[in-house]
């Protein structure tokens, strides 16, 4: 089997806050190889955020590996992580953090022009993926024209735009009505079937039923890891839902 997109191996995350030491990550291993969607679920605290951050680089593990596309991030300088970051990895948040003064178009052409892409290409491929996520019609609108749903959206295709290989959901859902939540959650499983590794968090089981596997967590450590629905089901009803 290649090598997985994404593998973290025995990290351990510690936040010091108030003179006391929360340990939010326990010595986690998780392999994500291209194609593969997988869940993690677990409760509140139970260090789901902060895993997503140390995969995707927006955090350092305090101890232990982290590997994106075979790239050690430890190794690596600040910037050259941050490369990996607008190159490698998409992260969709709950907050869609658009940019009010921008179109939907402009939003998501912007990390490939600040990556130093050309203006025309940059503009092309925001414009494939504005039309991956259906949105390609009102790439002109600005954020306050358009509904939450068409701003999820365009938050999801900003995450996707440019060769991302691995996309890191954290609750993407948010507050999206259910038809709109289960949109997004088939366009993250499209794009990992089309090759691409990704992480999704959620709470919710029927979310979880989308990936092929679900890890779960538990006080910072990875408690069971199943298949899809069912497993997230017997996880849920084995008492660790949040
Ligand atoms: N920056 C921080 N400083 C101090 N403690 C933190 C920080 N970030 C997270 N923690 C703590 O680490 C633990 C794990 O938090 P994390 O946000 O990863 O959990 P979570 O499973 O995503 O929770 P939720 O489902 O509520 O979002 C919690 O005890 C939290 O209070």
């Amino acid at each position: 089997m290649s090598a997985p997109v994404l593998l973290l191996a025995g990290v351990t995350r510690d936040h010091v806050q108030g003179g006391e030491t929360v340990h939010a990550l326990r010595g986690v291993d998780l392999a994500v190889h291209a194609g593969e969607l997988v869940a993690v679920m677990g409760p509140s605290g139970s260090g789901k955020s902060t895993l997503l951050h140390v995969a995707g680089g927006l955090d350092s593990p305090t101890s232990g590996r982290v590997l994106v596309e075979d790239r050690d991030l430890a190794t690596l300088s600040a910037a050259q992580v941050a490369a990996v970051r607008r190159r490698s990895v998409g992260y969709v948040f709950q907050d869609l953090n658009l940019l009010p003064s921008l179109s939907a178009l402009e939003n998501v052409s912007l990390p490939l022009e600040l990556d130093g892409t050309r203006g025309s290409m940059a503009r092309r491929a925001a414009r494939e993926a504005l039309d991956e996520v259906g949105m390609g019609a009102l790439a002109g609108r600005f954020p306050d024209e358009m509904s939450g749903g068409q701003q999820q959206r365009v938050a999801i295709a900003r995450a996707l735009v440019g060769p991302r290989r691995l996309l890191l959901a954290d609750e993407p859902t948010g507050a999206l009505d259910s038809t709109t939540g289960e949109e997004v959650l088939r366009i993250l499983r499209a794009r990992c079937e089309a090759g691409a590794a990704g992480v999704l968090v959620t709470h919710e089981a029927r979310h979880a039923a989308w990936a092929d596997r679900v890890v779960f967590l538990r006080d910072g450590v990875v408690v069971d890891q199943s298949g899809p629905a069912a497993g997230a089901e017997t996880l849920l009803a084995a008492g660790g839902g949040a």
